[in-house]
Parts: C-alpha cells; structure tokens; sequence
C-alpha cells in the first residue's frame, strides 16, 4: 500500500463551553489513501462533522497528530493552516456554502481566486468542472437561482476545480431529494477515481454501492472501519502525485512553455496581488449587490451629511463672534460683509485700486464712497408707501421729533460703483446726482421722479434727516431692494467726513440782541439755487436768521475734523427753506459746493462674499497696501453672556452629536455587515486569504465612504447655492483643516467598522 495522504494518530479534540467540556474525538487513528471514497457514518453527535472539520483544517485538534502526505501539522500556525485549506483540500458542504449572488462561474472563480490563480486560468478551469459536473449553460445564472442538485453540484465543482486531491464532503446529499442525492453519491464516486473523498453521511444504504470504506464513529470513538470494497489507489498512484503539487489535471490549461512565456507568465502573475482579488470581489460585490450597496451608501450619506454641519457649526461656534452685541457707534451699517479700507500711502483710492481689490478672491464689491455707506435711505418704491408712512412723515414733519421708523430700515446707501451697465434689465446708469437705479418689476418706473429720504445718525448730528427727490434711470436684473445712487449723491451727503485738506462746516453768528451763539450746518446742493443763495429750516428754535443777506463763516478743519481757527468769511443770501425739517442742512448752490468741497475716496466699503473670509481678506488688503478693518468687529465689540452660554451650549450638542453618531453608526454599520457574515465564512472556508478578505471590507466600505462624502458636500454646496441660511454660513466657514475633520471623521468611522467586522468574522469563523 502506497504512502497514507492523510493519517491521525490518536487526534483527539474536546469542546470547551461554559460549564461543559464535550469531548468530540478521542484518539483517532486513521490514514486516507488516494482513491478512496470513505464514508463516515454514525449516530448524531458522534464526532463525524468534528473529524471532517479536523481533517479539513476548518478546527484545530488538542492532541495526538495529524499528517498529511506523510510531513506532521503540529507546528502549523494560522497562516499555515489558511494555506492548507487553500492547496491541500476541497470542501463539500451540506448547504452548499455558495455565494447566491454570485453567478455559477464566479462562485468557482472565487474559489480559484482564493488559490492565487490567474484570471484566464481560473475561467478555463472553472468552465471545464462545470461541464463535468453537468452545469454547461448555466454559467451566467445566479447560484441562488439553481435547484437544490445543481447547487451541490456547483459545490462539488467548485470543490474539485481547486485539483487539490482531497475533498471533504459533509452530508451533501442531506439536503437533497433521494434522486437527487443519488445523482450526486455518484458524482462523487466518479471524483473519487481521481482523489481521495471522504464523506459524512447519516444515509449509508444510499452511498453503500458505491463507497469503498465505512468508518463508523460513536461518542468520539471508532467503532467499525471496514474495507467495502477495493478503491483504486494503487492504479492512481501516480495521478495523486500530480494532483497534490495543484497541477492542473484538465487538458485545456496547457502547459507547454518557452523562455518568453515564462517571463509573460511571471508578469501576469505579480498582477495578482491580494489588493488585485479584493478589487475584483469588491467589483463583484458591487455589480451583484446593488440594494446591499445602496443601503450602505444612504446610511453613510446620512452619517457624511449630519458630521458635516455638527462639524461645520463647530468650527463656525469656534469665531466668538457670535457672542457679540453691535452698536453701530462707529458704523452705522450692521454688515458682517464689509471692510472699510484706506490706502497705507494716505492717497485716494482710483478706479485702478477698484479693480486691483475686485481681484482678492471673495471680494464681491467695491464702493469708493465709504461715509455714504452708513447713510441710511428710504425711497418709495411701490403705491402704499403714502399709504404707510405718510402718517409718520407728517408727524415728523409737524412735530421735529425722532426719525421715523422708515428710515431706520436696513437699507444703507450703496454707489454706482457697485453696479455695470450689465447688471441694468433696461435703461441707464445714473449720470446726474439725482438720478438712481433700482430694481422693478414694472419698467415703467423709468423716468419717474421719486421722494427719497435720507438720515446718518453717527455722520450727521443728531438725528435729522434730509428729503431729495430722485429720478430713475434703469431697472435692474437682479430682485433687491437696493437702490444705487451716483458717487457725486453719495459724496455730497458724506462730504464733511471725507474731505481732509478741507473739510467744511458752515458756521455762522446769529445774534439774538447782545446774545450770539454759532450754528454748524451741513451743505447739500440745492440746482435751483445760484451763486451764493442759500436755504436754511425756519425750524431753527429761534435760530432762523432770517431772510436777507447775512455773513457766514466756513471753517477750515485739520484731519481730525477739529477747527484750526482759520475761517472764510462769504456773504450769502438766506431764504427761507420750504421744507422746513432738515434743520442742520443747508443748501446751496452747486457752484459754491464745489467751491470748498472736492471729493477725496480716501476710504473705500468693500463687500465680501461671507463674513467667514475676513481674516483671508484683511490680510490680503494688508499685503496690497491697503489698512483695512472689518466694520462689524469693529461695532461688535461687548460681549453678551446670553450668546456666550448659547454659543457653549450649542459646541456641546454638536461634540456629543458626533461622538454619539460615531458609536451608534459603528454598531449599525457592524450589525449591516454581519448579515452578509455567512459568505465571509464561506471564503475563509474555500481558503480565501484573510489578507483579501480584509482589503474586501476596507475597500468596498471605503467606497460607500467616499461616495457618501461626496454627495454630502455636493448636497451642501446645492444648499448654499439655494441659499439655505445656516447651510451657507456652515459651508463659508470651512476650511482646510475643516474639510480634513469631515473626511477623517468618516474614513475613521468606516475603518473602524470595517477592523470591527474583520475581528467579528475571526470569531465566528473559529467557532
Ligand atoms: N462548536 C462546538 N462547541 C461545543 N460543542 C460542540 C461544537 N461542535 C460540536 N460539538 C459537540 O461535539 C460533539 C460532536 O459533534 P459533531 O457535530 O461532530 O457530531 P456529528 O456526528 O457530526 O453530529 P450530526 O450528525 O448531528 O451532525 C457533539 O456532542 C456536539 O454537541
């Protein structure tokens, strides 16, 4: 008798649970000749599937030895084992272990892919033991798609393709009809000319034609091994050296070679890497397991979406910001967009600075006429406006009490550089100082003259306003509510701040008996006025001069705005002002407001895109030479309590919502994958390497990962574009240390999940 494929001598192994030791074999001694078609039998519980699994390399043993083809296996390590599944045997199962998803070609694939073999090969051979076990045709259908025998059948082929020599087979007619289960004993004898099977089976009558050992187990212990009939290992003898180095016994996979075949052969196989069969299951995966993908992705969609703005609200609660009150002292306007800039050089700022700023990134406009930024306007733009606040004009107007309401609207004056000739839907940019454009839905409103009220509460004193009217001149494309005025409007009504080599304060004597005090007034240009007529409130408490010619004096100022004492004495003519509110304006001809005034732009309003850029631009401006301040840090400047706790409140929730989120979308995410654990342990049963097994995990997770960051951070930026409030600020605040939270936080989550399930399947396998 030739040398013994596999021998046991005295393999015993027990199964320790918790308060039981249940000893499953005791010292077996057995050896398996090449040839042979063994059964196993015996009652239920009597060691059978335990000896398979032990001859199998599927359960370690606690004692005795196990040799195969004669080398002994007690020094063998995991590794080695792995490796031993892999080469050494083929696994018949009783519920056939096969991949449902997977067509028949690629469950045997698979398992040739576990051998580290190429993809022409394991095609060629897959085909040629699906012919043998009588599939031919059924290639492309899903294994979950067969009949119960063509499944077995499919198991025993993928089994038989490995060409390892040995194939173990549990029961695999027990699920099977009795036609069926004969169709396959005979399958299995056929094999069994070319190798060693060994076959755990509760129905003896049925295997008995055909086996040629019966070996019966009670309680762990061999009880009968007889010799049915002879096998035909001695004719095989020769065959079983073959088939145990894993040549290839099928004709189709020749073996004919050359020196350049050799060196193709050695560079196809360094393409087959462990990273190269994860790709191809994981592809695979894919193609067969949309619903399974699109779970996983939606799931980490949701994850991706919700860490991005717990994320995104972090860093923005980082900025304090938050936390302040604004008291629009130094600027009236409340934008968290605008920076107020001044050339370092002390020059004015010319179109060319315009443009050179419009540069900066982020930087969405630039208005030179900075002052008249903080003007606050009203202007009647539809038919309610007497409707609504003619009440409140009248009041003001026959009372000289506060400003009205209206004018304390949000609405801040912007100039003409603001706008192009491209942003007009019709008509044309202002050209005369009382012409505006605005924004209309009925372009009638071209050419039509409106009442236009004006108030700048920290520019002019106290809280006066002044009345203009207005001509418009175009209609804009875009919906706003902002109405643009000329830069010669703006300057005029900001012209005592920005003039610095002179600045004009018209101060005059009124003499009241021996009684004289001195008025200032704010010059505006009144056409109808010439030379050196001027009109002023009779609502001067007493301090009306009166009609006639009267000597005013007009102030040189230095560049803090204070008097130097020098004066210009002009005499001028004083008539009474119809409009009687204004009572600190005084108009006066255009003639002589030019005569002292020039505008300078020394300092310009620049708006950004979000406030979150702020640093970037401040230092952008810096580099350009430009001083420039954010005009809400600098009103922003007591801090509220309220909005501090608010502010921690909210850093709180999100630092708990992500932790939170993190755990629980490991648990969910393990718990997804643990109902796909039975294919994980088919693989490492067919002998797949636990190394691509893992690269399976992180791959195809990591997949869903980025996809599931990409949608997010798509969906967001849409949000921003649709203009979604705290979606927009969120996004404008990230950057690229925030961006690099958001991916870590997710790629951290799916490869913890994925080394979890990795542990999880190591597990279940070594139960
Ligand atoms: N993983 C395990 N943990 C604990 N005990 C086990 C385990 N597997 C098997 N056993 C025990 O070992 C003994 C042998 O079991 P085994 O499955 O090998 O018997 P069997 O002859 O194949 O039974 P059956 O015909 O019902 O499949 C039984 O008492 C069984 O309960």
């Amino acid at each position: 008798m030739s040398k013994a494929k596999i021998s046991l001598a005295g393999v015993s192994k027990s199964y320790i649970s918790e308060n039981e030791v249940t000893q499953a074999l005791h010292k077996i001694n057995l050896d398996f000749y090449f040839g042979e078609f063994v059964a196993i039998t015996g009652e239920s519980g009597g060691g059978k599937s335990t000896l398979l699994n032990v001859i199998g390399g599927m359960t370690g043993y606690d004692d005795g030895e196990m040799y195969v083809d004669g080398e002994p296996t007690f020094q063998y390590d995991d590794a080695d084992w792995e490796e031993y599944r892999r080469r050494k045997v083929g696994y018949i199962f009783q519920d056939y272990s096969l991949i449902g998803h997977y067509t028949v070609l690629d469950n045997i694939v698979s398992g040739l892919f576990a051998m580290g073999k190429s993809k022409e090969e394991a095609e060629s051979l897959a085909m040629t033991y699906i012919e043998k076990v009588g599939l031919k045709g059924y290639e492309t259908h899903p294994a979950n798609e067969l009949s119960s025998g063509q499944k077995q059948r499919l198991s025993i082929a993928r089994a038989l393709a490995k060409q390892t020599g040995v194939i173990l087979a549990d029961e695999p007619t027990g699920n099977l009809d009795s036609e069926t289960g004969l169709s396959i004993v005979k399958l299995l004898k056929e094999i069994s000319k070319e190798c060693l099977v060994i076959m755990v089976t509760h129905n003896y009558e049925q295997v008995e034609p055909y086996v040629t050992r019966k070996i019966r187990l009670h309680e762990g212990v061999i009880i009968s091994d007889i010799q049915v009939r002879e096998s035909k290992e001695n004719k095989s003898d020769e065959k079983a050296g073959t088939a145990d180095t894993g040549e290839v016994v099928s004709s189709s996979v020749s073996t004919e070679k050359n020196g350049k075949k050799e060196t193709a052969e050695s560079d196809e196989a360094a393409k087959y890497t462990d990273t190269w069969y994860a790709k191809f299951f994981v592809m695979l995966n894919l193609k067969t397991q949309r619903a399974k993908a699109m779970l996983f992705t939606l799931f980490l969609i949701v994850v991706s979406a919700v860490s991005f703005v717990l994320i995104g609200e972090l860093n923005l609660k980082s900025d304090d910001i938050c936390t302040k009150n604004y008291d629009g002292l130094a600027f009236a306007r409340q934008s968290d967009k605008r920076i107020s800039v001044k050339k370092k050089n002390g020059k004015k700022i010319t179109a060319d600075d315009i443009k050179q700023i419009k540069k900066i990134r982020y930087i969405e406009n630039v208005d030179s006429c900075d002052y008249a930024n903080d003007i606050n306007y009203y202007i009647i733009e539809d038919r309610d406006y007497e409707m609504q606040y003619g009440m409140q004009i009248t009041q003001r107007e026959i009372q000289g009490s506060a400003t009205p309401a209206f004018l304390k609207d949000d609405k801040f004056m912007l100039s003409t550089d603001c706008i192009t000739k491209d942003d007009l839907k019709k008509g044309e940019l202002p050209k005369k100082m009382d012409e505006v454009v605005m924004y209309s839905d009925d372009d009638k409103l071209i050419g039509k003259e409106m009442d236009c009220y004006f108030s700048a509460y920290n520019i002019w004193d106290g809280d006066d306003y002044i009345k203009c009217t207005v001509k418009v001149t175009g209609i804009l494309k875009k919906k706003t509510t902002q109405v643009y005025f000329t830069k010669e409007l703006c300057n005029m009504l900001s012209m005592n701040l920005d003039s610095s080599d002179f600045r004009l304060l018209y101060d005059y004597d009124v003499s009241m008996g021996d009684y004289k005090a001195k008025r200032k007034f704010i010059p505006v240009i009144n056409n109808e006025l010439k030379g050196n007529e001027v009109t002023l409130s009779k609502n001067l408490n007493g301090d009306y001069p009166g009609d006639g010619k009267h000597k005013l004096r007009i102030q040189k100022l230095d560049e803090n705005g204070k008097a130097d004492g020098d004066y210009i004495e002009e005499e001028m003519e004083v008539l009474s002002k119809k409009n009687e509110d204004s009572r600190n304006f005084m108009e006066v001809s255009r003639e002589f407001f030019y005569k002292y005034y020039s505008p300078k732009y020394l300092q310009a309003s620049v708006y950004i895109a979000n406030y979150a850029k702020t640093d970037y631009i401040l230092k952008k401006l810096e580099k350009s030479g430009y001083y420039a301040v954010s005009t809400y840090r600098a009103g922003a400047t007591s801090k509220s309590d309220t909005k501090e706790q608010q502010r921690l409140v909210i850093i709180g929730i999100c630092t708990a919502g992500l932790v939170v989120m993190f755990i629980a979308g490991f648990l969910i995410l393990r718990a997804m994958m643990t109902l796909n654990v039975k294919e994980y342990i088919v693989f490492r049963f067919i002998g797949m390497k636990k190394g691509v097994l893992r690269r399976i995990n992180y791959i195809e997770l990591a997949i869903y990962c980025v996809i599931a960051m990409v949608v997010a951070l798509v969906l967001a930026f849409i949000l921003r574009l649709a203009g979604v409030g705290f979606i927009t600020d969120i996004t404008w605040y990230y950057r690229f240390g925030t961006y690099i939270c958001f991916v870590l936080y997710n790629i951290l989550l799916c490869a913890v999940t994925a080394m979890g399930f990795n542990h999880y399947v190591k597990r279940r396998f070594h139960q």
